[in-house]
């Protein structure tokens, strides 16, 4: 039954108790009026005599309501009396005729924004399962949570439907398993907001808090994030490799025609249209400012913005090769079944894997109720570890320290139903952890993940959360092979390593993250370890449990681990799916081994992640990565930026060149470039070796990378001038800066120097997009009529930074306005949503502008 029609037949049911009510009210009170054959008289008569007896009854029935509420009175203070009344069984039984709570399911982890008709779908999906068993009269969802709850007709159906939700893994659209829970065992709070929501009164929402958690009020919204990041995670399991699949790569369902489909429409969708929208609000907003202020003229929407497809998007452009060039990873724990081979990333080393084969059933489950427990206390700070111990007993030791301080965890979490259950979870005691451990293994529906869990430190994808560990990302087609490789001998080399993996929670142990950067087209590969420092991790300062280990025995680690690393060929594969080229072409210029060529430490105290700058220590090998790309080679050092997927890359920059050449001077002497947020000086490079521009400059924050432009300018040919005119004759020029600070100068320097006819701007910002600075220097500088913007965040920042290029001229928009005249989008990420663009805006023409804002110009 669709919700609709379980409205309607709601809705029914309502309506015909209501008739039902309303034939009783007209037998009780016979009509007046009486037979046709009746005499006026006889009429008047009867009405008199109706009157009086009308009169009368109203007056017993007056009587009679006073004894009866006297009487029910009386049965109150009887039933607060004595507990055992009858009376009181009378009001449970009507209680319960209205209480549905023991026939409702709640439905975790659907998907947030999810429509009444997905809604219906997916419930009917469940029914149509259930065969026949369960009949559901209700299904309520918040607009922006990610729980359902279902009423049901029986109590009865409540298993029913949970064991069919789970038995059949059902799954959101994104993959995800489907929890279900009886409602009448969620906790008091949720249950509360559930109710409110049920009888209509609250929408809940995750920024409302209820009563109980006026304390909570107080906190920012930064503090909030911070409580539920401490809030506990979902229990651990091996993780499947769908769930590797669903958080790392997810449209791996999809075939690449239908990836390529779906961005194709996000293109269409979330970025042209977004831009077009974007600009004529900006234009409202003018047209508002008219009618206030009279001296204002009233801005009509430029034509362009009105025609059926303002901004014509190309179809995107697939990539050219699967495959990153560089991967981060984290060190963690990765789970796996402590009796059998782990299905997924299987070690390299053999010991390893015998360790895990060796634990038997009685030792598994001892450490299985201690990983429990570690898991229970995932939150709680402060434990000391010992270097002279190998790191599984130590992280055991770890586990039991802590375990004895779980019932102190502070855990918190603002009332969400899901975070909650699973507070109430991890909140057992160890003895009942085993019990618990049962069922998380059970909620993977496989006979074999029964078997208790181990973990074993390693370094791979985060796919659950920081309390559901590491994980091998084999899986997935994105993932070099090199990459793989490197991964199975870490892991190996942890097994026995003193320092564990750090803790991102309590800000203890050393090893934090690997970054894996390679290029198969020099056959060069190039690693960077980031550790906590050797006295603890950032959020050991203040807390009395510090690290502390010795320099010596971390040199010690270096060299082992560098020679294990050192030491063996990585085997270089090519993933099936390679696009638009044949796995025979791909194989012709690709080694089948690559070697590690350099290697990278990096300590690192802070809590989030290091910027550009931060130092790196050189341990082995080349300080630089090379890559080749279209004409150039390019070096890389660990900070700098590099396009992800070279292959693809040079798709993406040859785009950018054609772009630029259709505006250039047919001498390249006579172009400037201003390549803004260069990076390695890639798209400049690139333009100088394809003969386009005469002159770059470029711009960027980061030092290492501008470094690195320097370097590849020489490299490529387009070095320092050594003549006496240095600065007059340099053909580049890079700038290591903040663009917003710098772009004003190097624009006014390259308008003295007046030896140009033509400037272009190709800016290729972060995901924030540009400064709005930045924005405003190139808009104001009239030389500049074609900007190539390269996007990777075409759906977010760039319909921003659009507008603010082709709005009308005012005080804050300088510049006569832009137009988008050209996108075309490349797919640089495959099997995830993102996508490259790169948007062509150019001058309004005289034509487009208008007479009045001509005049305005000339003014
Ligand atoms: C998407 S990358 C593009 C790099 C280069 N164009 C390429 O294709 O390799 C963005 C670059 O912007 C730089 N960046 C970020 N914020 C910046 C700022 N405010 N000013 C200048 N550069 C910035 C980053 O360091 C990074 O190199």
């Amino acid at each position: 039954m669709s919700e609709k029609e379980q409205d309607v037949a709601m809705a029914g049911t309502e309506e015909s108790s209501a008739e039902a009510k309303t034939v009783k009210k007209v037998e009780d009170h016979p009509p007046a009026v009486a037979d046709a054959s009746t005499s006026t008289q006889d009429k008047e008569a009867e009405v008199k005599k109706e009157e009086v007896k009308k009169e009368e009854g109203d007056a017993a029935k007056a009587d009679d309501d006073k004894e009866k509420s006297k009487d029910e009175k009386e049965s109150v203070v009887e039933a607060k009396d004595d507990k055992e009344d009858t009376n009181k069984n009378n009001t449970n039984n009507s209680k319960e005729s209205w209480d549905h709570s023991n026939r409702k399911v709640m439905v975790l982890n659907c998907l947030k924004f999810l429509d009444k008709r997905r809604l219906t779908k997916m419930v009917n999906s469940w029914v149509a399962g259930c065969k026949g068993q369960v009949e559901v009269k209700k299904t309520k969802k918040p607009p922006t949570d990610s729980w359902v709850v279902v009423t049901l007709g029986h109590e009865s159906q409540v298993p029913i439907l949970i064991n069919y939700i789970h038995d059949n893994q059902c799954t959101n659209k994104k993959g995800d398993r489907l929890r279900a829970i009886p409602a009448n065992q969620v906790d008091a709070a949720s249950e509360q907001k559930i109710n409110q929501m049920e009888n209509g009164n609250e929408r809940p929402n995750k920024r409302r808090h209820d009563d109980n958690n006026t304390a909570d009020d107080s906190l920012s919204k930064r503090q909030r994030g911070m409580q539920q990041r401490r809030a506990p995670e979902p229990e651990p399991h091996v993780i499947t490799e769908e769930e590797i699949k669903n958080a790392m790569i997810p449209l791996w369902r999809n075939t690449y025609p239908e990836q390529i489909d779906h961005k194709q429409k996000d293109m269409i969708k979330k970025c042209a249209m977004k831009v077009v929208k974007e600009i004529k609000s900006k234009f409202r907003d003018l047209q508002k400012e008219a009618k206030r202020n009279k001296h204002r003229k009233p801005v009509k929407p430029y034509a362009w913005l009105n025609g059926i497809r303002p901004i014509v998007m190309e179809d995107v452009i697939p990539a050219r090769s699967m495959v990153r060039n560089k991967c981060e990873f984290t060190f963690g724990y990765r789970y796996v079944q402590a009796e059998t081979k782990d299905s997924i990333g299987t070690p390299a080393s053999t010991n390893n894997n015998d360790k895990v084969k060796e634990t038997t059933t009685t030792e598994a489950t001892d450490q299985d109720v201690e990983m429990k427990k570690e898991e229970t206390t995932q939150d709680s700070s402060g434990t000391t570890e010992k270097q002279s111990q190998p790191a599984n007993e130590e992280a055991t030791k770890q586990e039991e320290s802590t375990a004895e301080t779980s019932s102190n965890s502070d855990a918190k979490t603002d009332g969400a139903p899901e975070a909650k259950a699973e507070e109430t979870n991890t909140a057992e005691t160890p003895a009942d952890a085993s019990n618990t451990q049962k069922d998380t293994t059970n909620n993977n529906d496989n006979d074999e993940t029964k078997i208790p869990l181990k973990k074993i430190p390693s370094v791979g994808a985060m796919a659950r959360g920081w309390s559901g560990g590491v994980s091998h990302p084999k899986c997935c087609p994105n993932i070099p092979s090199e990459a793989c490789a490197v991964i199975d001998i870490v892991e190996e080399f942890l097994q026995t390593c003193p320092m564990p993996p750090y803790n991102a929670k309590t800000h203890t142990g050393f090893w934090r993250t690997l970054t894996v950067r390679s290029s198969r087209r020099t056959n060069q590969c190039m690693l960077i370890f980031m550790h906590a420092p050797l006295s603890g991790g950032a959020g050991s300062k203040d807390s009395s449990d510090v690290d502390n280990y010795e320099p010596e025995v971390f040199e010690k680690e270096k060299e082992r681990l560098m020679g294990m690393i050192t030491d063996k060929d990585l085997p270089v594969t090519i993933p099936p799916s390679t696009w638009l080229q044949t796995e025979e072409d791909a194989a012709k210029n690709t080694p089948t081994t690559i070697r590690v060529t350099s290697i990278f430490f990096q300590e690192f105290g802070g809590i989030s992640m290091p910027t550009p700058e931060h130092p790196v220590q050189h341990a082995y090998g080349d300080k630089f990565l090379q890559e080749k790309l279209g004409k150039c080679t390019f070096q890389i050092s660990p900070g700098a930026f590099f396009q992800v997927n070279t292959e693809t890359a040079e798709l993406l920059y040859q785009i950018a060149a054609d772009k630029v050449k259709e505006v250039a001077t047919d001498k390249p002497e006579g172009t400037l470039c201003f390549d803004v947020c260069c990076g390695t000086g890639t798209i400049g490079l690139t333009l100088m070796k394809e003969g386009v521009v005469g002159k770059v400059v470029g711009v960027d924050i980061s030092a290492p990378a501008i470094d690195d432009a320097k370097a590849n300018a020489t490299l490529n040919g387009f070095g320092p001038s050594s003549d006496d005119n240095k600065e007059q004759n340099e053909t580049t020029r890079w700038v290591a800066a903040r663009a917003e600070h710098v772009m004003n100068a190097e624009l006014k320097r390259a308008r003295e120097a007046g030896n140009f006819e033509k400037v272009v701007a190709i800016v290729d910002p972060a995901r924030d997009g540009l400064h709005f600075d930045v924005l405003k220097h190139i808009r104001g500088f009239s030389q500049i009529d074609r900007i190539v913007y390269v996007s990777c965040n075409p759906t977010g920042s760039l319909t921003k930074d659009a507008a603010a290029l082709c709005t009308p001229a005012s005080k804050r928009y300088r510049g006569r306005p832009f137009k988008p005249t050209f996108a075309q989008p490349v797919d640089m990420f495959p099997y995830s949503h993102h996508c490259e663009l790169v948007m062509v805006f150019d001058r309004l023409s005289d034509d487009e502008l208008g007479e009045d804002e001509l005049k305005r110009e000339d003014r």
